[in-house]
């Protein structure tokens, strides 16, 4: 194709949403003349299935539930009174608790204002008010937030420590939709236990996002912490930034909550109309079937040229992997579906792995993000009269033309800024292209049935830990091999999570074990010191 065709091909396919200066450029994708055509039925299809979610069917079969996170930032579209009271309710006690905080009004017990906020969740009780911190943030926040969604002990202790006396102004923010998630049980734990060790009473310092009723909702009613805010069975926890996971965080740290939600509104009702070439949810999900032919035999690599997008494709890597990596098909058969995705931020990467992305295996298709607005403010002229943003675009085009010539395709989406209105609609229009594509390849988005097995493979670990730290105890003084103990406690077949499990047990001192013999497993012996 000559620069002129490639010209007259962008103009063609280019999607223009102008309530949010969006605008999306497919290109670059190789699609031949007839496939927006020949995917018209089953687009149709999902545009069916979008509607009825929104009005409230039972999107979520699986789990028997609504799915409403579009009903988030539009309240009046939910389908009953109750809902939209509760959306709205919780809208209204986060803004007002926010001021409080802000004001002086609720303070902590031994400072005269709160302002740090340590957020503990894990997943998607985390990656969004994560996204939204760092592309929205600055050191001119109302308050400095700073997260624990593991449970790594030293990562606690980075954090804890990197808070240090500052934890006596500093509000807990503890999410968890399940309020049952041990590595969100575990962080607030952990922090509790630093606020008791300087003296402060944790619950005066504490809030809770959770489902009403759940072990973590208990836990902060019985102990007195500040406040609770609601979750929903209805909102999923990868699609919950724009409920009280997000709103909570996004509102103490001042940010523009209000232009956050109108932005994922507006892109909403760009998303919603039945016109492909003016949807560019659609044409992403259309776009995503045409490069891994509908079985994502291609990975999804997104590159923000923008330092402030770089949670980006950590916040899509959950949101498309965990909604579209899936075993069955609606109908029970197996598919094995899924779409990979990693990428970090331009130009940065260009001196990484794009290397492979122009000459290596061409398993990928990129997605650029192209911000137009360089900086508050004025530029300096780094060489003759360009800047160091005209550098930037300078890279993307760069390494989208290199693609190109290489037969590797990418889309661009152009913004205007990182402002919290474009990340709200950057937000919405995945969130309704994961659902698009979802229904173009006949799966559910909104459960994760495969998460279990591991968290249920864990509790299996752990069980053995608490029979061998018995046994360990009971036959003190005696130094005995992984497979003698794998006897021991009956777990014959296990041997290899025995020894791994007494490898850790000797490398940390919490529980008194002692490794002595060789290196190998099975020169190996333990004993309760
Ligand atoms: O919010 P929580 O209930 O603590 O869940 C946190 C995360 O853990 C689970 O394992 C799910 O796979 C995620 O979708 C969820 O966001």
């Amino acid at each position: 194709m000559t620069e002129r065709e490639l010209w007259e091909r962008y103009q063609r396919h280019l999607c223009v949403v102008p309530s949010v200066g969006l605008t999306l450029d497919i290109s670059r994708m190789n699609f031949g003349a007839d496939f927006l055509d020949g995917m018209r039925p089953r687009m149709d299809a999902a545009f069916q299935a979008m509607d009825a979610l929104e009005k409230g069917a039972i999107a979520n079969p699986d789990e028997k539930r609504r799915v409403g996170h579009y009903w988030l930032r539009a309240p009046e579209l939910a389908p009953d009174a109750e809902l939209k009271t509760a959306i709205t309710d919780m809208q209204a006690r986060v803004a007002a608790f926010a001021k409080d905080v802000h004001s002086g009004k609720v303070k902590p017990a031994k400072a005269a204002k709160f302002t740090q906020v340590l957020i503990v969740g894990i997943g998607g009780s985390a990656l969004g008010p994560q996204l939204v911190a760092d592309a929205l943030g600055s050191g001119r926040d109302a308050m400095q937030v700073h997260f624990l969604d593991n449970t790594d002990p030293d990562g606690m202790d980075r954090v804890l420590n990197g808070l240090g006396e500052r934890l006596a102004e500093t509000l807990c923010v503890v999410i968890s939709k399940s309020g049952g998630t041990k590595e969100t049980r575990n962080g607030m734990l952990e922090v509790e236990a630093a606020y008791t060790q300087r003296g402060l009473d944790f619950g005066a310092h504490a809030v809770a996002v959770t489902g009403d009723g759940s072990e973590l909702d208990n836990y902060a009613k019985g102990h007195k912490w500040l406040r609770t805010f609601p979750m929903w069975d209805w909102v999923g926890g990868r699609t919950s930034v724009m409920s009280a996971v997000g709103l909570l965080p996004a509102q103490l740290q001042g940010l523009d909550v209000a232009g956050f939600l109108a932005g994922a509104k507006d892109m909403d009702a760009a998303t919603r109309v039945h016109d492909v070439a003016a949807n560019p949810a659609a044409l992403l999900a259309l776009m995503w079937f045409h490069a891994g032919g509908g079985k994502g035999q291609k990975d999804m690599v997104i590159l923000p040229y923008k330092d402030r997008l770089m949670l980006m494709s950590k916040y899509l890597q959950q949101l498309v992997m965990e909604s579209l990596g899936k075993e069955l098909s609606l109908d029970g058969k197996v598919v094995n579906q899924g779409l990979a995705v990693y990428g970090n931020k331009g130009s940065t990467d260009q001196h990484a792995y794009v290397q492979q992305l122009r000459e290596g295996v061409n398993n990928f298709f990129v997605t650029f993000v192209e911000v137009l607005k360089d900086r508050d403010g004025k530029s300096l002229a780094v060489e003759g009269e360009n800047t160091s943003g005209d550098y930037l675009l300078g890279f993307l085009l760069g390494t989208r033309r290199a693609l190109f010539e290489k037969g590797r395709e990418s889309m661009t989406l152009t913004v205007p800024d990182v402002s919290a209105r474009t990340l709200g609609a950057l937000v919405a229009l995945y969130e309704r292209a994961v659902g698009f594509y979802a229904s173009l390849v006949n799966i559910n988005a909104y459960h994760q049935p495969g998460v279990e097995a591991g968290k249920k493979a864990a509790g299996r670990v752990l069980e053995l830990q608490g029979k061998l730290l018995a046994k360990l105890k009971s036959a003190k003084a005696e130094a005995r091999s992984a497979d003698q103990l794998a006897q021991d406690i009956g777990a014959e077949e296990e041997v290899e999570t025995v020894f791994k499990l007494l490898e850790h047990l000797s490398a940390n001192g919490d529980h008194g074990v002692k490794r002595s013999g060789g290196a190998r497993p099975a020169e190996a012996r333990f004993q309760s010191a």
